[in-house]
């Protein structure tokens, strides 16, 4: 039987990277889309993989996962995706955001051929949070000089404008995307601006 064309895998825990999971889907057309927990199958030709940030760090579900199926994903086309927002966060920032640090760890931890990765802003509500999750962020955001405050950064035409990205990729023979990986990699566009100091919690306004 042919494999299915995309599979996008979540996790989420107040619904943003769940939300840009289906802007995502909706972009590649004809993709799946299941909860890190539901997953059942692997035989697509593309597996999407996007994960929150929380306390600097990817969803520690996604990390099972990879590590789960490390094998069955090293020989698949992969592109990975994550959902944050850092403290300080503005209008401005968020124009040119990469966030690159916390992306990067999650392609180190994978073994596959990533054909492209993307950090996505998204969204924090006071009153969605658990009072752990609200404490904790109130202490750190004031360590921090910032007080903690609503923000919405998730973009939906970039989620789809991406998962259309993908989709070209993925339906490229393999060796044009091989290619176009060593380009990038001799100075070509990654997809994700690469600025200095722009990771999720370095910089201080
Ligand atoms: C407890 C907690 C810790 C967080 N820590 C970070 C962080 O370290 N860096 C960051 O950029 N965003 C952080 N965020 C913001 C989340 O990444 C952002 O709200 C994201 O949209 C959450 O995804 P979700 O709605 O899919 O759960 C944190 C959010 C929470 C609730």
């Amino acid at each position: 039987m042919a494999n299915k064309l995309a599979l996008v895998i979540y996790d989420t825990k107040y619904g943003s990277t769940e939300q840009v999971a289906h802007w995502v889907a909706e972009g590649i057309n004809d993709a799946d889309i299941r909860h890190v927990d539901d997953v059942t199958s692997l035989f697509y030709d593309l597996i999407v993989i996007g994960s929150p940030v929380y306390n600097e760090a990817p969803s520690t579900r996604i990390l099972a996962f990879l590590e789960k199926y490390r094998d069955s994903l090293a020989n698949k086309r992969l592109a990975i995706f994550t959902v944050s927002l850092p403290y300080n966060m503005t209008p401005e920032r968020a124009k040119g955001y990469a966030g690159a640090r916390i992306l990067e760890e999650l392609a180190g931890r994978v073994k596959g051929n990533i054909i492209d990765k993307r950090a996505f802003l998204g969204k924090l509500e006071e009153k969605e949070l658990t009072s752990l999750d609200r404490l904790s962020l109130r202490i750190q955001y004031f360590l921090k000089g910032y007080r903690l405050k609503d923000a919405n950064y998730l973009d939906r035409d970039a989620a789809i404008a991406w998962g259309r990205r993908l989709f070209e990729l993925a339906t490229r023979a393999p060796e044009a995307v091989t290619t176009e990986r060593k380009d990038r990699k001799m100075g070509g566009s990654t997809g994700v601006p690469e600025r200095k100091g722009d990771g999720q919690r370095e910089e201080k306004k």
